[in-house]
């Protein structure tokens, strides 16, 4: 569904490569965890995946459809049958919960009536139906991930890509969200989560990605955080693990070498702060401007959730791309959460992620992409 060929992605002509011909596959309902210190490149793989960006060698495929190729006027529509959450949250704050899953559905025009049952019914699974009319300053961090998640899935993508996804959670938090991202996966959607928990990876013991100053030095079907004494990968970071700098939160493979001076702890964050308060010092949340009619105070609610324009299915265009029939069309969710007893929190006390700096820091992006969004089906249809 999703192939890398030999990509190379350099930022600035002459510096070293985010990505370093890199190949790697993930297929459909894989549940990937991409791992590597911080500045290995793993955001710089997912925005890949999200048409941010292209490579300047190699190939990005997606459903069939060579991102490389793909004409600009597409990118929007193909972006909406992926799914994305951030470490830290992108919620816009001055919407409720029920309103900022609902915009995910009004930018592209869902009907009125689809949208009230499709929200509650993905606010319900995600269990966050009782705060809908909360704000997310007057929710906790973990249920703000929550909601993100919910608007992530809320026209049903066929992929989900999650940036740290619990990197700024306590332990409990980060189980939740855990337990609903397996959830989306056993829906059939595939997940591809960068992550410094080692505690979820080795809990969860699915497919491992590990990358290495923009090389993939590893591609276990069921890993650890930690790779395999002996293996290529092990050979490679013991090598650089003198002076690299790697965190006690980043792959490492000789856990009897003396760790590094980590940094002060971070203090938690007080419950029901604003959202802006608990974020890491190295965010950089821009202001955005939020021009749509419904962010108008005078605007008549009852009016927002009206179509912006009719969906003239015929008008949608289709994809005319290569070579695979793959398609991304849109995952049907389950009918309900797995059971409470999986949401326990992991056994096993971890260390906080260090505070890396997100890479999707543009707040304005997430309003691009969400305005970019699309009601199902569109995108399993293409030319044959
Ligand atoms: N917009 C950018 N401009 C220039 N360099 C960039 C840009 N984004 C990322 N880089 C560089 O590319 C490399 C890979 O960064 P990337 O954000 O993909 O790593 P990462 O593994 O996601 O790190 P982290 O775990 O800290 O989020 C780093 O050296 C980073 O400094």
């Amino acid at each position: 569904m999703i192939r890398f060929e030999n990509v190379t992605r350099t930022y600035r002509s002459g510096g070293k490569p985010a990505l370093d011909d890199v190949s790697v596959e993930f297929h459909r309902g894989d549940f990937v965890f991409l791992i590597g210190a911080s500045g290995s490149g793993k955001s710089t793989l997912l925005r890949m995946i999200l048409r941010e960006g292209l490579p300047q060698k190699g190939k990005v495929t997606v459903a069939g459809q060579n991102l490389v190729l793909m004409l600009e006027r597409r990118v929007p529509h193909y972006r909406r049958s992926i799914g994305m959450v951030f470490q830290d949250f992108r919620l816009l704050p001055d919407k409720t919960v029920y309103d900022n899953v609902a915009f995910a559905m009004r930018v592209i025009a869902a009907p009125r009536g689809q949208i009230k049952k499709q929200v509650m019914k993905t606010l319900e699974r995600v269990q966050l139906d009782h705060l809908a009319r909360r704000y997310p300053h007057e929710i906790s961090g973990g249920e703000q991930q929550r909601a993100a998640i919910a608007r992530a899935i809320v026209n049903q993508p066929a992929i989900v890509l999650a940036d740290e996804p619990t990197g700024n959670l306590d332990p409990r938090a980060s189980a939740e969200v855990m337990k609903i991202l397996r959830w989306i996966n056993a829906s059939g959607a595939t997940v591809v989560m960068a992550t410094h928990d080692r505690a979820i990876v080795d809990e969860a013991q699915r497919r491992v990605v590990q990358l290495h100053k923009g090389k993939l030095v590893r591609d276990e079907p069921r890993g650890a955080y930690d790779p395999p004494e002996g293996s290529p990968a092990w050979e490679v970071l013991s090598e650089e693990l003198e002076n690299s700098g790697l965190q006690a939160s980043d792959p490492m493979p000789m856990l009897t070498q003396p760790l590094p001076v980590l940094p002060e702890p971070q203090p938690e964050p007080e419950p029901n702060q604003p959202a802006a308060a608990k974020e890491s010092p190295g965010f950089r949340v821009r202001e955005y401007q939020v021009t749509f009619p419904e962010d108008d105070p005078q605007h008549d609610d009852a009016e927002a959730e009206e179509p912006a324009a009719e969906v003239d299915a015929a008008a949608v265009p289709e994809f005319e791309d290569d070579e695979d029939t793959d398609t991304l069309a849109p995952v049907e969710q389950p009918s309900a959460l797995p059971s409470p007893a999986e949401s326990a929190a992991p056994k096993v006390p971890r260390p906080r992620a260090s505070a890396a700096e997100a890479t999707f820091t543009d707040t304005q992006h997430t309003v691009d992409q969400l305005r970019s969004s699309q009601p199902r089906g569109i995108f399993g249809r293409r030319k044959r």
